[in-house]
Protein backbone atom coordinates (compact mmCIF):
# COMPACT_ATOMS: atom_id res chain seq x y z
CA UNK A 1 0.00 0.00 0.00
CA UNK A 2 1.11 3.49 -0.52
CA UNK A 3 1.01 6.51 1.57
CA UNK A 4 -1.38 8.78 2.83
CA UNK A 5 -1.27 12.54 2.08
CA UNK A 6 -3.48 15.29 4.30
CA UNK A 7 -3.14 18.58 2.20
CA UNK A 8 -4.48 21.80 4.00
CA UNK A 9 -5.75 24.19 1.71
CA UNK A 10 -6.59 28.12 2.39
CA UNK A 11 -7.38 30.59 0.13
CA UNK A 12 -4.06 32.24 -1.37
CA UNK A 13 -2.23 35.50 -0.94
CA UNK A 14 0.19 37.36 -3.10
CA UNK A 15 4.13 36.68 -3.17
CA UNK A 16 4.90 39.60 -2.34
CA UNK A 17 3.08 43.27 -1.08
CA UNK A 18 3.66 45.13 -4.29
CA UNK A 19 1.91 46.21 -7.16
CA UNK A 20 2.66 43.77 -9.23
CA UNK A 21 2.72 40.45 -7.17
CA UNK A 22 -0.81 41.37 -6.06
CA UNK A 23 -1.94 42.05 -9.36
CA UNK A 24 -1.23 38.49 -10.35
CA UNK A 25 -2.91 37.33 -7.15
CA UNK A 26 -5.79 39.36 -7.73
CA UNK A 27 -5.93 38.39 -11.45
CA UNK A 28 -5.85 34.52 -10.92
CA UNK A 29 -8.47 34.86 -8.00
CA UNK A 30 -11.06 37.39 -9.58
CA UNK A 31 -10.87 35.11 -12.79
CA UNK A 32 -12.23 32.26 -11.11
CA UNK A 33 -15.80 31.97 -12.00
CA UNK A 34 -16.76 30.01 -8.59
CA UNK A 35 -15.85 33.55 -6.71
CA UNK A 36 -17.07 35.98 -9.39
CA UNK A 37 -20.21 35.03 -11.08
CA UNK A 38 -20.80 37.29 -13.73
CA UNK A 39 -20.65 35.89 -17.56
CA UNK A 40 -16.62 36.38 -18.42
CA UNK A 41 -17.38 38.56 -21.73
CA UNK A 42 -19.16 41.19 -19.16
CA UNK A 43 -16.33 40.53 -16.56
CA UNK A 44 -13.40 40.02 -18.08
CA UNK A 45 -13.33 43.97 -19.37
CA UNK A 46 -14.03 45.23 -16.38
CA UNK A 47 -11.29 43.15 -14.42
CA UNK A 48 -8.80 44.20 -17.15
CA UNK A 49 -9.70 47.61 -17.89
CA UNK A 50 -10.41 49.04 -14.45
CA UNK A 51 -10.17 46.93 -11.12
CA UNK A 52 -6.54 45.66 -11.90
CA UNK A 53 -5.18 48.93 -12.81
CA UNK A 54 -6.50 50.70 -9.54
CA UNK A 55 -6.76 47.97 -6.77
CA UNK A 56 -3.28 46.61 -6.73
CA UNK A 57 -1.42 49.16 -6.13
CA UNK A 58 -4.08 50.07 -2.87
CA UNK A 59 -4.03 46.78 -1.83
CA UNK A 60 -0.48 46.43 -2.09
CA UNK A 61 -0.26 49.26 0.69
CA UNK A 62 -2.66 47.53 2.90
CA UNK A 63 -0.90 44.27 3.00
CA UNK A 64 2.78 46.07 3.56
CA UNK A 65 0.94 47.26 7.27
CA UNK A 66 0.62 43.38 8.22
CA UNK A 67 3.31 41.71 6.11
CA UNK A 68 5.68 39.72 8.29
CA UNK A 69 9.22 38.79 7.88
CA UNK A 70 8.38 35.34 7.04
CA UNK A 71 5.74 36.47 4.40
CA UNK A 72 2.18 36.70 4.06
CA UNK A 73 0.12 36.09 7.66
CA UNK A 74 -2.40 33.92 5.92
CA UNK A 75 0.81 31.84 4.40
CA UNK A 76 2.80 31.58 6.87
CA UNK A 77 -0.12 30.58 9.81
CA UNK A 78 -1.30 27.95 7.59
CA UNK A 79 2.25 26.95 7.05
CA UNK A 80 2.58 26.33 11.09
CA UNK A 81 -0.83 24.98 11.15
CA UNK A 82 0.51 22.03 9.03
CA UNK A 83 3.81 21.65 10.83
CA UNK A 84 1.51 21.96 13.84
CA UNK A 85 -0.52 19.23 12.88
CA UNK A 86 2.25 17.18 11.28
CA UNK A 87 3.66 16.72 14.61
CA UNK A 88 0.25 15.33 16.25
CA UNK A 89 -0.32 12.62 13.14
CA UNK A 90 1.67 10.06 12.92
CA UNK A 91 4.97 9.64 11.12
CA UNK A 92 4.18 8.07 8.55
CA UNK A 93 1.15 10.90 7.01
CA UNK A 94 2.61 13.17 4.57
CA UNK A 95 1.10 16.73 5.76
CA UNK A 96 1.38 19.79 3.61
CA UNK A 97 -0.39 23.04 2.88
CA UNK A 98 -1.54 25.14 -0.60
CA UNK A 99 -3.05 27.82 -1.52
CA UNK A 100 -5.89 27.72 -3.99
CA UNK A 101 -4.28 30.82 -5.39
CA UNK A 102 -0.97 32.15 -5.93
CA UNK A 103 1.78 29.57 -4.00
CA UNK A 104 2.50 27.23 -3.45
CA UNK A 105 0.02 26.06 -5.45
CA UNK A 106 -2.76 22.84 -5.25
CA UNK A 107 -1.42 21.15 -8.05
CA UNK A 108 2.67 21.16 -6.96
CA UNK A 109 1.59 20.26 -3.61
CA UNK A 110 -0.86 17.25 -4.75
CA UNK A 111 2.62 16.51 -7.62
CA UNK A 112 4.73 16.15 -4.94
CA UNK A 113 2.66 13.64 -2.74
CA UNK A 114 2.17 11.45 -5.08
CA UNK A 115 5.81 11.91 -5.98
CA UNK A 116 6.58 11.03 -2.67
CA UNK A 117 4.23 7.71 -3.13
CA UNK A 118 1.20 9.12 -1.75
CA UNK A 119 -1.53 6.99 -3.53
CA UNK A 120 -4.52 8.45 -0.76
CA UNK A 121 -4.99 11.85 -0.28
CA UNK A 122 -7.28 13.66 2.18
CA UNK A 123 -8.13 17.61 1.07
CA UNK A 124 -8.28 19.90 4.35
CA UNK A 125 -9.81 23.09 3.12
CA UNK A 126 -9.66 25.47 6.11
CA UNK A 127 -13.12 26.69 5.54
CA UNK A 128 -15.62 26.32 8.26
CA UNK A 129 -18.46 27.37 6.33
CA UNK A 130 -19.10 25.60 3.28
CA UNK A 131 -19.58 28.43 0.01
CA UNK A 132 -18.74 27.46 -3.52
CA UNK A 133 -16.32 30.40 -3.93
CA UNK A 134 -13.98 28.77 -1.43
CA UNK A 135 -14.82 24.77 -0.59
CA UNK A 136 -15.81 24.29 -4.44
CA UNK A 137 -13.27 26.48 -6.18
CA UNK A 138 -10.30 24.51 -4.37
CA UNK A 139 -12.07 21.19 -5.12
CA UNK A 140 -12.47 21.93 -8.85
CA UNK A 141 -8.65 23.08 -8.33
CA UNK A 142 -7.64 19.09 -7.13
CA UNK A 143 -9.89 17.58 -9.77
CA UNK A 144 -7.86 20.01 -12.21
CA UNK A 145 -4.58 18.84 -10.92
CA UNK A 146 -5.40 14.69 -10.97
CA UNK A 147 -7.24 15.57 -14.48
CA UNK A 148 -3.77 14.31 -16.07
CA UNK A 149 -2.55 11.55 -14.21
CA UNK A 150 -3.00 7.96 -15.18
CA UNK A 151 -2.72 6.62 -12.18
CA UNK A 152 -5.00 9.28 -9.86
CA UNK A 153 -4.58 9.08 -5.72
CA UNK A 154 -7.81 8.29 -4.43
CA UNK A 155 -9.03 11.57 -2.80
CA UNK A 156 -11.72 12.34 0.41
CA UNK A 157 -12.61 16.31 1.31
CA UNK A 158 -12.93 17.45 4.66
CA UNK A 159 -16.79 18.65 4.38
CA UNK A 160 -17.20 21.88 5.94
CA UNK A 161 -17.21 21.88 9.98
CA UNK A 162 -19.18 25.17 10.82
CA UNK A 163 -21.96 23.18 13.66
CA UNK A 164 -19.02 20.60 14.39
CA UNK A 165 -18.78 20.52 18.23
CA UNK A 166 -14.87 20.20 17.90
CA UNK A 167 -15.35 23.41 15.73
CA UNK A 168 -17.41 25.31 18.36
CA UNK A 169 -15.98 23.72 21.41
CA UNK A 170 -12.23 25.45 19.86
CA UNK A 171 -14.05 28.93 19.25
CA UNK A 172 -14.88 29.06 22.72
CA UNK A 173 -11.95 27.83 24.29
CA UNK A 174 -10.51 30.44 22.44
CA UNK A 175 -12.67 33.07 22.93
CA UNK A 176 -12.61 32.27 26.51
CA UNK A 177 -9.11 32.55 26.54
CA UNK A 178 -8.82 36.02 25.16
CA UNK A 179 -11.61 37.23 27.64
CA UNK A 180 -9.78 36.40 30.49
CA UNK A 181 -6.81 38.45 29.21
CA UNK A 182 -8.98 41.86 28.22
CA UNK A 183 -8.05 44.63 30.60
CA UNK A 184 -11.89 45.77 30.42
CA UNK A 185 -15.48 44.30 30.21
CA UNK A 186 -16.89 44.45 26.59
CA UNK A 187 -20.36 45.06 25.84
CA UNK A 188 -20.49 43.61 23.22
CA UNK A 189 -19.64 40.26 21.22
CA UNK A 190 -19.06 40.33 17.65
CA UNK A 191 -18.71 37.92 14.95
CA UNK A 192 -17.73 38.89 11.11
CA UNK A 193 -17.64 36.56 8.64
CA UNK A 194 -16.75 37.57 4.99
CA UNK A 195 -19.44 38.38 3.28
CA UNK A 196 -20.79 37.00 -0.15
CA UNK A 197 -23.00 38.41 -2.84
CA UNK A 198 -26.52 38.10 -1.96
CA UNK A 199 -27.56 36.12 -5.06
CA UNK A 200 -25.03 33.40 -4.27
CA UNK A 201 -27.60 32.63 -1.63
CA UNK A 202 -30.42 32.85 -3.90
CA UNK A 203 -28.93 30.33 -6.09
CA UNK A 204 -28.68 27.79 -2.80
CA UNK A 205 -25.22 28.58 -1.37
CA UNK A 206 -25.25 27.20 2.45
CA UNK A 207 -22.71 29.57 3.51
CA UNK A 208 -25.13 32.36 4.96
CA UNK A 209 -27.23 29.78 6.83
CA UNK A 210 -24.02 28.29 7.81
CA UNK A 211 -22.47 31.45 9.71
CA UNK A 212 -25.87 32.17 11.73
CA UNK A 213 -25.44 28.34 13.06
CA UNK A 214 -22.03 29.11 13.59
CA UNK A 215 -22.14 32.35 15.87
CA UNK A 216 -25.69 31.17 17.35
CA UNK A 217 -23.85 27.66 18.91
CA UNK A 218 -20.91 29.96 19.63
CA UNK A 219 -22.94 31.85 21.80
CA UNK A 220 -25.01 29.15 23.85
CA UNK A 221 -21.60 27.83 24.13
CA UNK A 222 -20.19 31.25 25.76
CA UNK A 223 -23.52 32.13 27.82
CA UNK A 224 -24.00 35.92 25.94
CA UNK A 225 -24.77 37.35 22.87
CA UNK A 226 -22.75 37.12 19.28
CA UNK A 227 -23.85 39.59 16.84
CA UNK A 228 -23.32 38.82 13.28
CA UNK A 229 -21.95 41.21 10.77
CA UNK A 230 -20.56 40.78 7.38
CA UNK A 231 -17.54 42.45 6.07
CA UNK A 232 -15.72 42.99 3.02
CA UNK A 233 -17.64 43.99 0.75
CA UNK A 234 -16.60 43.68 -2.74
CA UNK A 235 -18.21 45.61 -5.73
CA UNK A 236 -21.19 47.09 -6.89
CA UNK A 237 -23.72 43.82 -6.03
CA UNK A 238 -25.60 43.92 -3.18
CA UNK A 239 -24.18 41.98 -0.69
CA UNK A 240 -24.87 40.29 2.72
CA UNK A 241 -25.83 42.56 5.68
CA UNK A 242 -25.95 43.87 8.14
CA UNK A 243 -22.09 45.05 7.02
CA UNK A 244 -19.35 44.94 9.65
CA UNK A 245 -17.81 48.44 8.74
CA UNK A 246 -22.08 49.99 9.21
CA UNK A 247 -22.31 48.26 11.94
CA UNK A 248 -19.02 49.51 13.54
CA UNK A 249 -19.85 53.14 13.24
CA UNK A 250 -23.26 52.86 14.86
CA UNK A 251 -22.80 51.07 17.58
CA UNK A 252 -21.20 53.90 20.17
CA UNK A 253 -24.55 56.17 19.40
CA UNK A 254 -26.51 52.77 20.72
CA UNK A 255 -24.35 52.80 23.73
CA UNK A 256 -22.01 49.72 23.23
CA UNK A 257 -18.91 52.05 23.63
CA UNK A 258 -16.45 48.65 24.39
CA UNK A 259 -16.36 46.36 21.92
CA UNK A 260 -14.80 42.60 20.97
CA UNK A 261 -14.95 41.43 17.56
CA UNK A 262 -14.21 37.57 16.40
CA UNK A 263 -13.81 36.65 13.13
CA UNK A 264 -14.89 32.80 13.60
CA UNK A 265 -15.13 32.05 9.90
CA UNK A 266 -11.30 32.68 8.68
CA UNK A 267 -9.26 30.07 10.26
CA UNK A 268 -6.41 32.35 9.74
CA UNK A 269 -5.52 36.04 10.35
CA UNK A 270 -5.42 37.74 7.46
CA UNK A 271 -5.54 41.05 5.37
CA UNK A 272 -9.51 40.64 6.12
CA UNK A 273 -9.25 40.71 9.47
CA UNK A 274 -5.59 41.87 10.48
CA UNK A 275 -6.22 45.61 8.19
CA UNK A 276 -9.76 45.57 7.57
CA UNK A 277 -11.06 44.63 11.11
CA UNK A 278 -8.24 45.22 13.58
CA UNK A 279 -6.94 48.41 11.79
CA UNK A 280 -9.84 50.25 9.84
CA UNK A 281 -12.35 48.68 11.94
CA UNK A 282 -10.87 49.87 14.96
CA UNK A 283 -10.64 53.84 13.29
CA UNK A 284 -14.15 53.46 12.37
CA UNK A 285 -15.08 52.94 15.84
CA UNK A 286 -13.31 54.88 17.72
CA UNK A 287 -14.00 58.03 15.36
CA UNK A 288 -17.61 57.09 15.80
CA UNK A 289 -17.52 57.28 19.51
CA UNK A 290 -15.91 53.86 21.05
CA UNK A 291 -14.08 53.27 23.81
CA UNK A 292 -12.26 50.02 23.78
CA UNK A 293 -12.11 48.20 20.76
CA UNK A 294 -10.26 44.63 20.47
CA UNK A 295 -9.66 41.94 17.60
CA UNK A 296 -9.53 38.64 18.84
CA UNK A 297 -6.81 36.67 16.98
CA UNK A 298 -8.51 33.59 14.80
CA UNK A 299 -8.03 30.29 15.18
CA UNK A 300 -4.96 30.09 13.46
CA UNK A 301 -2.27 27.58 14.99
CA UNK A 302 -3.53 27.77 18.51
CA UNK A 303 -3.46 24.43 20.97
CA UNK A 304 -7.24 24.86 20.22
CA UNK A 305 -6.90 24.79 16.53
CA UNK A 306 -4.50 21.93 16.46
CA UNK A 307 -6.70 19.90 18.48
CA UNK A 308 -9.76 20.74 16.69
CA UNK A 309 -7.58 19.99 13.24
CA UNK A 310 -6.22 16.38 14.44
CA UNK A 311 -9.95 15.85 15.65
CA UNK A 312 -11.33 16.60 12.16
CA UNK A 313 -8.44 14.71 10.17
CA UNK A 314 -8.38 11.38 12.37
CA UNK A 315 -12.11 11.32 12.06
CA UNK A 316 -11.54 11.75 7.70
CA UNK A 317 -9.02 9.19 7.81
CA UNK A 318 -10.73 6.29 9.54
CA UNK A 319 -10.99 2.92 7.36
CA UNK A 320 -7.77 4.59 5.62
CA UNK A 321 -5.60 3.27 7.96
C1 LIG B 1 -13.43 33.00 4.40
C2 LIG B 1 -14.12 32.92 3.30
C3 LIG B 1 -14.09 33.78 2.11
C4 LIG B 1 -15.15 33.95 1.22
C5 LIG B 1 -16.51 33.29 1.28
C6 LIG B 1 -14.71 34.90 0.23
C7 LIG B 1 -15.47 35.34 -0.85
C8 LIG B 1 -15.15 36.39 -1.71
N1 LIG B 1 -14.04 37.24 -1.63
C9 LIG B 1 -14.05 38.17 -2.64
C10 LIG B 1 -13.12 39.20 -2.88
C11 LIG B 1 -11.90 39.40 -2.17
N2 LIG B 1 -11.47 38.70 -1.06
C12 LIG B 1 -10.20 39.10 -0.73
C13 LIG B 1 -9.40 38.60 0.28
C14 LIG B 1 -9.68 37.49 1.09
N3 LIG B 1 -10.85 36.73 1.07
C15 LIG B 1 -10.75 35.71 2.00
C16 LIG B 1 -11.73 34.75 2.30
C17 LIG B 1 -12.99 34.62 1.65
N4 LIG B 1 -13.41 35.26 0.51
C18 LIG B 1 -9.46 35.84 2.64
C19 LIG B 1 -8.93 34.90 3.70
C20 LIG B 1 -8.80 36.93 2.08
C21 LIG B 1 -7.44 37.49 2.48
C22 LIG B 1 -6.30 37.02 1.65
C23 LIG B 1 -4.95 37.48 2.19
O1 LIG B 1 -4.01 37.54 1.38
O2 LIG B 1 -4.75 37.79 3.36
C24 LIG B 1 -9.77 40.10 -1.68
C25 LIG B 1 -8.37 40.68 -1.85
C26 LIG B 1 -7.91 41.64 -0.87
C27 LIG B 1 -7.74 43.02 -1.45
O3 LIG B 1 -7.24 43.20 -2.54
O4 LIG B 1 -8.18 43.95 -0.76
C28 LIG B 1 -10.84 40.31 -2.56
C29 LIG B 1 -10.88 41.25 -3.75
C30 LIG B 1 -15.21 37.92 -3.43
C31 LIG B 1 -15.60 38.69 -4.68
C32 LIG B 1 -15.90 36.83 -2.86
C33 LIG B 1 -17.15 36.28 -3.41
C34 LIG B 1 -17.77 35.22 -3.22
FE1 LIG C 1 -12.56 37.17 -0.11
FE1 LIG D 1 -11.00 43.47 2.50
Amino acid sequence: MGKIGVLIVNLGTPDAPETGAVRRYLKEFLSDRRVVEIPPLLWQPILRGIILNTRPRKSAAAYREVWKDAGSPLAVITKQTADGLRAMLDTDIHVDWAMRYGNPSIASRINAMVAAGCDRILIAPLYPQYSAATNASAHDAVFAAIAAMRAQPAIRLLPAYYDDPAYIEALRASTQRQLDALDFAPDLLIASFHGMPVRTRELGDPYYSQCLETARLLSDALGREVRVTFQSRFGPAKWLEPATDSVLRALPGEGARNVVILTPGFSADCLETLEEIAMRGKEDFLAAGGQKFRHFDCLNASEEAMTLYATLVRRELSGWR
